[in-house]
């Protein structure tokens, strides 16, 4: 499977993207599937969460906002869609950082993520080592995660994407550096917890999740240089990227820069 065809795919099966997510970013996520072609639906209910996850052709839990009812909603969504083999996405915003959410995410992620998404802050806390972290923000670099990522990966069997000024893409025996400049994504808010539901949408096409994640960090940080070129800051931004997210097509894949590193 190539790249191209990765996200053909996405384009054609419109996946339906359950979002568990933070009340800061809940809107702008929605919009980027749908301009990425794909279906949001977001629910927090215990109750609702659980079937939900195991007809959904994909989940995200973004710990950005927890509260304690939305705790049990994804404890329920993530058990619901390892049993239903839902691919499923755990974004570990301010682990680390942060202690309520930093127990929690270390317990939800034994149920079998597909693939964990987060900054190189958050990737070093999750697995258990010293990072420099406060919010939301990262303060380590990619560099930085790499190992943490890795025994990740190994760990959970997952795929690991690190974003920052490259993103990395890690499984058990792999490591890409996808190449593209998404700064603009660093001055709104939701840039990142977007493209935690995004790579959930591409691992529904069901083909190697490494793939869809490279496919997924590609697509996106395409749109963000296009957006970049298109704007005069954060505001026009944010729209602009929408409108490229919509416009990029699966073949521009082609030319995507990305390198293997030695896995290490
Ligand atoms: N220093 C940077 N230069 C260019 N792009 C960046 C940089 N840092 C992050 N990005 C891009 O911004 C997007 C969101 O990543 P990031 O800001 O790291 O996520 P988070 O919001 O989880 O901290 C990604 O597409 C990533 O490639
Ligand atoms: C500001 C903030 N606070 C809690 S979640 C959140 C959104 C963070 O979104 P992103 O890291 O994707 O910009």
């Amino acid at each position: 499977m190539t790249l191209p065809t990765v996200a053909q795919k996405y384009r054609q099966h419109s996946p339906l993207v359950f979002c568990l997510t933070n009340t800061v970013v809940t809107n702008f996520t929605a919009n980027v599937l749908l301009a990425s072609g794909a279906s949001p639906a977001m629910t927090d209910l215990p109750g609702e969460a659980g079937p939900f996850a195991a007809v959904a052709s994909a989940v995200l839990v973004n710990l950005g906002t927890p509260s304690t009812e939305q705790m049990v909603a994804m404890e329920e969504a993530v058990l619901s869609a390892s049993a239903a083999g839902t691919p499923w996405v755990l974004d570990p915003v301010a682990v680390g950082a942060l202690p309520v959410r930093t127990d929690f995410a270390r317990r939800i992620v034994q149920h079998h993520p597909t693939l964990i998404r987060g900054n190189a802050s958050e990737i070093l806390a999750l697995a258990g080592k010293d990072s420099s972290g406060r919010g939301v923000d990262a303060a380590d670099t990619v560099q930085a995660a790499l190992d943490a990522g890795r025994e990740l990966a190994k760990e959970h069997e997952c795929v690991v994407a690190i974003s920052g000024e490259a993103d990395a893409i890690i499984d058990t025996n792999r490591t890409v550096l996808v190449h593209t400049n998404g700064i603009g994504l660093t001055r709104i808010t939701g840039g990142g917890c977007a493209l935690g539901a995004f790579n959930a949408g591409m691992l529904a096409v069901r083909e190697d999740p490494f793939e869809a994640a490279i496919a997924a960090h590609g697509l996106y940080g395409l749109a963000a240089e296009k957006a970049l070129a298109a704007s005069t800051g954060p505001g026009s931004f944010a729209v602009a990227f929408l409108d490229a997210l919509a416009a990029t097509e699966p073949e521009e894949l082609e030319n995507l820069k990305y390198e293997e590193l030695n896995h290490g």
